[in-house]
């Protein structure tokens, strides 16, 4: 069966394989990238290349398993489960890298950028310990560049930038720029610059290929020595991030913003006397809590902002705020949407016959009837009857919704995201509206009254559903709310304003995030 034909029914969590080194006190190589991870709505795999003898104080001893070994293991991996991510960590020595080497050589063609339907990969060229200890032979940086030719991206922090760049070590984030956009360029891969071993009150880190920095974010610098394993589960978090959402802008902020809150929560673990771990799964714990009291929904809110930023910066909605959309790719679209709209509907009016009692049963009824006559009604308008066939990112996001509808509170959290992402962009849409703007109709559609009201009763449905939810119930809803954010991206990004205008495909959502 090819990858495509597969689409349709693959798992809705993504598989993401970690190749890294084993830390037995938790906080960095396999065992960070596993809760990084899942943290970031990920199944974590992993395979070890080399066990560490090390605590938060220091590495005391590295035994490295014949690279036959992680041969095996590779292929074990390979010959039965679906990879959609790769991220590497430690590698030990030039036999192991020759072995990961071979390996990568026969699942993907050594390009430098990963096509739709290969697994990206990742590589976090570690070389020293936050406690200054080596992890990588010296003699092995030949092999190291060479495993390159695999990688999307790879994530040096400052010292090891220098080595790569065979410069010095940057003293001020310009010159880690400027290093990162050379090796970038030799290597023909994104370079993630992070600038936690750099001075001053911010901690920036950039995506940067040859021509330079495509996206920044940045955090305030945390006073804390709890930064064990910073680098791999940052690296780890992007891996999954990318692969759910298909979005390297969008999976950088999320992964800043989770990383932030978990160096923050750090002292909330008491692990070991020198650099202590991440608090990798706090904001997991929160969602989840104990008691009943919080409101929880502004908490979700806060949770989708990078992806809300991802949506805002796309060429699509810039250009149809601007009103300089080419009408291809609007009509492109409003065919898409109409089909979507379609689906939804149906979705919804499963929501009403599952729901517990009279009002909310009411709710989404009124809500599915609503979809389908005004808005179908709009794009009709437009289009005729002539609808396309569903793209992918379409049937991506209506078979999220459909395999939500087994459990009404799952459903519920599924269907929360277009109306508040919608109603979200749409006053956004209609503050830059004005009536000789070429999508005037649609615009004004997008703000109304009535439109305010049906969210904040979805709203209001979700937070009383999640309030009387047992804590697992919990988690499953915020993973469908959140899984149909990434949705509602990957169909923003769906059109040639997106597909066709990127100078560098990598940064393309080149597939909707099929979740
Ligand atoms: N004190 C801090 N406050 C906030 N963020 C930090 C701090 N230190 C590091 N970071 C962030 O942690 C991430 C990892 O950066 P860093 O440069 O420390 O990687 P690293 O040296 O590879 O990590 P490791 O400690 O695993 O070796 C980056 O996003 C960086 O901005
Ligand atoms: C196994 C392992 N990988 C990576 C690092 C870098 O933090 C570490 N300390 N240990």
């Amino acid at each position: 069966m090819t990858h495509s034909a597969t689409a349709h029914q693959r798992p809705s969590i993504k598989n993401i394989l970690s190749i890294a080194g084993s830390d037995p006190s938790g906080g960095a190589g396999i065992q960070a990238d596993l809760k990084s991870i899942a943290a970031a709505g990920g199944y974590g795999m992993a395979v070890i290349s080399a066990l560490t003898a090390q605590n938060t104080r220091g590495v005391r001893a590295v035994h490295v398993p014949p690279a036959s070994f992680l041969t095996e293991q590779l292929t074990a991996i390979a010959a039965d489960l679906h990879i959609d991510a790769i991220k590497i960590g430690m590698l030990a020595n030039a036999e192991v890298i020759t072995a990961l080497g071979d390996w990568l050589n026969t699942i993907r063609t050594p390009t430098g950028l990963a096509g739709a339907m290969v697994p990206t990969v990742i590589l976090d060229p570690v070389m020293i310990a936050t406690s200054g200890d080596s992890l990588l032979d010296p003699a092995a940086d030949a092999a190291l560049r060479q495993l390159f030719t695999h990688a999307d991206v790879i994530t040096p922090n400052i010292p090891e930038l220098g080595v790569l760049a065979r410069g010095a070590v940057a003293a001020t984030w310009e010159q880690a720029v400027g290093q990162a956009r050379a090796v970038a360029a030799e290597y023909r891969l994104l370079v993630l610059a992070k600038g936690g071993h750099l001075e001053g009150t911010s901690c920036r880190d950039a995506l940067i290929d040859a021509t330079g920095v495509l996206t920044e974010v940045s955090s305030p610098r945390l006073d804390t020595q709890n930064t064990h394993g910073t680098g791999c589960s940052l690296s780890a978090a992007l891996a999954t991030h990318y692969a759910r959402g298909g979005h390297w802008p969008t999976a950088l902020a999320q992964t800043k913003t989770w990383l932030t809150e978990a160096i923050t929560r750090s002292d909330d673990l008491r692990v070991g006397h020198g650099h202590g771990p991440l608090n990798h799964l706090a904001t997991l714990w929160d969602r989840a809590p104990e008691g009943a009291g919080e409101d929880p929904m502004p908490h979700w809110w806060e949770e989708i902002t990078p992806i809300l930023t991802g949506i805002n910066q796309l060429a699509f909605i810039t250009e149809l705020s601007a009103g300089t959309l080419a009408l291809e790719h609007f009509e492109d679209y409003l065919g898409q949407d109409a089909l979507y709209l379609r689906g939804y509907a149906s979705v919804m009016s499963k929501a009403s016959a599952l729901a517990p009692d009279e009002a909310a049963r009411r709710f989404w009824a009124a809500s599915a009837a609503s979809c389908l006559e005004e808005e179908l009604a709009l794009h009709r308008g437009r289009l005729g009857n002539q609808l396309p066939e569903p793209s992918t990112a379409t049937d991506a996001y209506l078979n999220h919704l459909s395999s939500s509808a087994h459990d009404y509170p799952v459903l519920v959290a599924a269907l929360l995201p277009c109306f508040w992402i919608y109603q979200d962009v749409g006053r956004r849409l209609a503050a830059a509206n004005h009536p000789e703007h070429p999508y005037a109709d649609w615009l004004s559609n997008y703000a109304s009254e009535e439109f305010d009201a049906l969210t904040r009763e979805a709203i209001n449905i979700t937070r009383d559903v999640l309030h009387h939810a047992e804590p697992s119930t919990r988690v499953s809803m915020w993973q469908a709310f959140e899984v149909s954010s990434l949705h509602e991206l990957g169909f923003f990004a769906q059109t040639g304003a997106d597909t066709e205008q990127q100078s560098d495909p990598v940064l393309t959502a080149q597939k909707a995030p099929a979740i």
